[in-house]
């Protein structure tokens, strides 16, 4: 095997790496990135983006356990810091499949979302049933892995998952939304996503 795999092999993110309920980066407030991003950080966006990647394929999430997951969020891997990456196709066949820096949610609908069958954290190793409640129209402002500052308008899945990832940049898990009185009733007028 030619030294670039397996240094690749060396340094890439498994499950050994995400950190689990109660580690600590997983309840704080992140710090903006500074950019034009440091080659670590945008080293680690980059692992960040093919770990998500990898835990899709069903050969390489066998061979090295990988639970698949469509986004990740930097405090997963015990760092404090604006970053997230995310990978996955919605309902429409639209394509997401990039890093970003500092994202923001700059404005949202009032109505509601959720996922008809709740969420789940690579962070969380256990099924935590209910309704996750989330805005059902966003707009994100960030700076993608290429260094491009873009607006993106996100509805339905995509704007389901860019909230699970922003949360944890913010230290709130998808389970602190969750209605613990009636955890499987939707709130008034929420729409379900297919
Ligand atoms: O923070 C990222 N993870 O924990 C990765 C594992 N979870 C998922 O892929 C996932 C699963 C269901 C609903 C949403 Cl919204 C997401 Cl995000
Ligand atoms: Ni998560």
């Amino acid at each position: 095997m030619e030294f670039a795999q397996l240094e690749r092999m060396s340094l890439m993110i498994t499950m050994d790496d995400i950190v689990r309920e109660g580690h600590e980066t997983l309840r704080q407030r992140t710090e903006n990135v500074t950019l034009p991003p440091s080659d670590e950080d945008q080293y680690t966006l980059k692992e960040m983006l093919q770990f998500i990647k990898n835990s899709q394929d069903e050969e390489l999430a066998e061979q090295y356990d990988l639970r698949p997951g469509v986004g990740l969020a930097a405090p997963q891997i015990g760092l404090s810091k604006r970053m997230m990456a995310v990978h996955f196709t919605d309902a429409n066949g639209r394509e997401y499949s990039n890093g970003y820096y500092n994202p923001r949610i700059v404005s949202h609908s009032v109505e509601q979302a959720y996922l008809p069958g709740g969420e789940g954290c690579l962070s969380v190793d256990r099924d935590v049933p209910g309704i996750v409640p989330r805005h059902a129209r966003i707009t994100v402002k960030a700076t993608t892995l290429d260094g491009e500052d873009v607006k993106i308008r996100l509805k339905g899945y995509a704007a389901c998952v860019f909230q699970h990832e922003i949360d944890h940049l913010n230290g709130v898990m998808f389970y602190d939304h969750i209605n613990q009185d009636d955890p499987m009733t939707p709130p008034e007028g929420a729409v379900s996503v297919d």
